[in-house]
């Protein structure tokens, strides 16, 4: 018998066992799926010598039980022991007084390949295991990232049909074209006019429509997510937390069991709930310095516990962190109160009004592990700069913000607890940014790749050298409010 079992924040879900959570994808009553049973706590000292996969297999372990740890092992030898990732999966780096975990060396060169390398594996292994005949036709919103990552991802995967749906508008040149070249028999890439929030609550309806559940009952397909909405990208995503912990440790930068802090730039939240459960797992975790860009609600809300969408919408300079509603912190509201029935409340209240406000008392548990704050444009740029000049440490324009946000945190507070910042694209993703930075001079995003490259020495990563040669398949676009339209065309076309 499976003991761990998953439910959901909003209450409303009968418990699921791991692999029935993985390919739902979410609630049924529109919560978000969480363990219901306690986290192993981890034995430090066994973990400290592991190769990336041996740490992802024990971790994965505790989210699937014992009995499956061989399975789990053969899945992350397939995700991390290939030639996806350098021998080094995740390489920490020091730029002046801070660690920074490189979760780019992946096939799309952005931290989603963390987890998008596992979810595919995890997914057809759930089919198998459930005697799955259905296709499953996973659903993702992106605001550049996560897309590409999920389209590598699942690309040509037996059984499975992908959709990705991007803001036409809201996304990096070279993320676009990342994903418009995107090959594989089995994927769709569609262009939105519209931002991530309205692409991600068009997904989120498509889980709950009567109508398009009857209309996949009818293809013989059911939908899941390659969002951090679903559990099978959190997982995955609580491995670099401990590997790049233990890499300080053997590296003498601390010693096994000093308290560290991470500093994560945050958009959907997904990156720092699974940093939540690493903590959960026994990581000495003291606190998580969220950081954010001018879309400042999670600084807001970190600081106030009111989480108030009714504000402007922005688009920066670091585009996937463009986001309003930021869902996996419905997760942690949850993870932190204990009650499914306060979320359900706080998230009609959203729905509705736009807005919740937290409880004082959550608020001050919260603010124990969370501290927040943002940066504009402009201070992005200097900072990619100042921190070049001065570390000889190039960061893209989201890892500036956590670099930035972190510098002011530990000047404001005097703390100087060792820090790791997640790094989270590689800076050739937004080369035109990037380079303006260093000098001030703007230049095309292909022409600013190579000029950077001359000025920093930083290598460009693989997958993104003559991206723009490739070849453009995938033009459409369409209007925000006609997703759930072209979704259910997608089912009907699946099944011909
Ligand atoms: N920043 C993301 C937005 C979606 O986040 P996810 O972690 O829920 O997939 C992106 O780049 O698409």
């Amino acid at each position: 018998m499976n003991e761990k079992k998953y439910v959901s924040t909003r209450g409303q879900q009968r418990s699921l066992d791991f692999c029935d959570a993985i390919l739902q994808g979410i609630g049924s009553d529109g919560g978000l799926l969480v363990p219901d049973f306690e986290l192993d706590q981890k034995d430090l000292k066994a973990l400290q010598h592991l190769s990336y996969v041996d740490m992802a297999t024990e971790i994965m372990t505790s989210f699937v039980g014992e009995q499956e740890k061989e399975e789990m092992r053969a899945l992350c030898q397939k995700a991390y022991g290939q030639n996806l990732f350098p021998q080094e999966v995740v390489p920490v780096k020091q730029a002046g007084d801070v660690f920074i975990a490189e979760l780019f060396q992946g096939p799309t060169a952005a931290f989603k390949d963390m987890a998008l390398s596992l979810l595919p594996h995890f997914m057809t292994y759930s089919l198998k295991k459930k005697g799955e005949q259905r296709k499953v036709m996973i659903l993702a919103a992106t605001s550049g990232d996560t897309g590409k990552a999920a389209l590598e991802g699942f690309k040509d995967v037996d059984g499975t049909y992908i959709q990705v749906f991007y803001p036409v508008d809201g996304v990096s040149p070279i993320q676009k074209q990342q994903m418009v070249t995107q090959t594989g028999n089995n994927v769709d890439v569609v262009g939105i006019q519209g931002n991530f929030d309205d692409a991600q609550r068009a997904v989120k309806q498509a889980f709950q429509s009567s109508a398009l559940k009857d209309l996949c009952d009818e293809h013989h397909v059911f939908l899941s997510s390659a969002n951090s909405i679903n559990i099978g990208r959190l997982i995955p995503q609580i491995v670099y937390y401990f590997y790049s912990y233990m890499t300080l440790v053997n590296k003498n930068e601390i010693r096994l069991g000093e308290s560290v802090h991470f500093t994560i730039p945050s958009g959907n939240f997904g990156n720092c709930l699974a940093g939540v459960l690493a903590k959960k797992m026994g990581l000495p975790i003291q606190k998580f310095i969220v950081a954010s860009n001018k879309n400042n609600i999670l600084t807001d809300f970190f600081r106030t516990g009111k989480y108030d969408a009714r504000r402007e919408f922005y688009k920066t300079n670091a585009p996937a962190m463009d986001i309003l509603v930021s869902s996996n912190l419905e997760r942690l509201v949850y993870m932190m109160a204990q009650d499914s029935q306060k979320v359900k409340s706080y998230m009609d209240d959203l729905n509705q009004n736009g807005v919740y406000e937290i409880s004082s008392d959550l608020l001050e548990k919260i603010q124990d592990v969370f501290k927040a704050g943002w940066l504009n444009e402009d201070e992005v740029l200097d900072t990619i700069k100042t921190c070049f000049e001065q570390t000889g440490y190039l960061l893209d324009t989201h890892t500036a913000i956590g670099y930035g946000v972190y510098k002011e945190y530990q000047k404001t507070s005097g703390d100087e607890t060792k820090t790791i910042i997640l790094a989270t694209a590689s800076p050739y993703k937004f080369a035109d940014s990037v380079y303006k930075a260093l000098t001030d001079q703007s230049l095309s995003e292909y022409q600013a790749i190579e000029a950077a490259y001359e000025k920093t020495g930083v290598d460009i990563p693989k997958p993104l050298v003559q991206l723009d040669q490739k070849e453009i398949l995938h033009q459409k676009v369409i209007d925000k409010d006609d997703i759930i339209h072209e979704i259910s065309q997608k089912i009907k076309e699946m099944s011909l």
